[in-house]
């Protein structure tokens, strides 16, 4: 199979956590691509009455395009589970996330909702976090300050730009910034340290954060419980 099967495989398997009633974060990228379609599928086929809440106005339009109601953030007071892809994801069930350059919005839903399932296919399984790019979003206004600053501390800020050289921009008119930090030996230091950065909107360390992943491997799917 070839990863986008193997993200097919771990998306279908991750909508049978989806309950009647809920309301539910849903994340972005192409493995989230076709957790949409299947839980659209469920609430056609089965009548299922679920609440989307989105994380980009990409799984907004598919979502709403496939008929799954859907509310903003802001308009809901809580959210029971969500379900996200993932770049990288440590034994430690600790992750990278932000390589479609959405990673602020799926944190603040993320942090809302009282659960998280990862689904990714089985390249996404790591020892160590840090061989995927850490994607940071960076206000306009003093950008290379930032840029400066992280360079000064070792951790290669790279402009993430489009295939037409531009300044890639996300949701909020902010620009992303790669950090091609190598392994990352102490997550939650180096996420305190960008937590403390002017001018850093969020960082794509999602640490603590992950209940349940569910890999797509050769084999079918794999359902990993982190124990939190
Ligand atoms: O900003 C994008 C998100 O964090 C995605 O969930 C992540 O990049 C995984 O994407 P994909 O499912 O396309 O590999």
């Amino acid at each position: 199979m070839d990863q986008s099967a193997l993200k097919k495989v771990a998306a279908e398997r991750a909508v049978d956590f989806v309950e009647d009633g809920m309301t539910l974060g849903l994340g972005t990228g192409s493995t989230v691509f076709f957790l949409v379609e299947a839980i659209a599928r469920r609430v056609r086929e089965e009548h299922l009455h679920i609440t989307g809440v989105s994380t980009s106005s990409r799984t907004e339009t598919q979502a709403k395009e496939l008929g799954i109601p859907m509310i903003g953030i802001d308009d809901t007071d809580h959210i029971d589970l969500t379900i996200d892809g993932a770049d990288e994801i440590d034994r430690h069930f600790q992750g990278i996330k932000g390589g479609g350059a959405a990673h602020t919005l799926e944190k603040m839903v993320a942090t809302t909702s009282a659960q998280n399932i990862w689904i990714v296919d089985s390249s996404k399984l790591v020892d160590t976090l840090g061989a995927f790019p850490l994607p940071t979003e960076v206000i306009p206004f003093g950008h290379t300050q930032v840029e400066r600053r992280l360079a000064a501390e070792g951790l290669n800020p790279v402009w993430r730009r489009n295939d037409a050289g531009e300044l890639v921009t996300t949701h909020n008119g902010n620009y992303v910034l790669d950090l091609h930090v190598g392994k990352i030996a102490h997550p939650h230091l180096l996420a305190q340290f960008l937590d403390a950065q002017t001018g850093i909107l969020e960082h794509g360390l999602f640490l603590d954060i992950v209940n349940k992943v569910v890999v797509g491997t050769e084999s079918g799917a794999e359902v990993l419980n982190a124990g939190r």
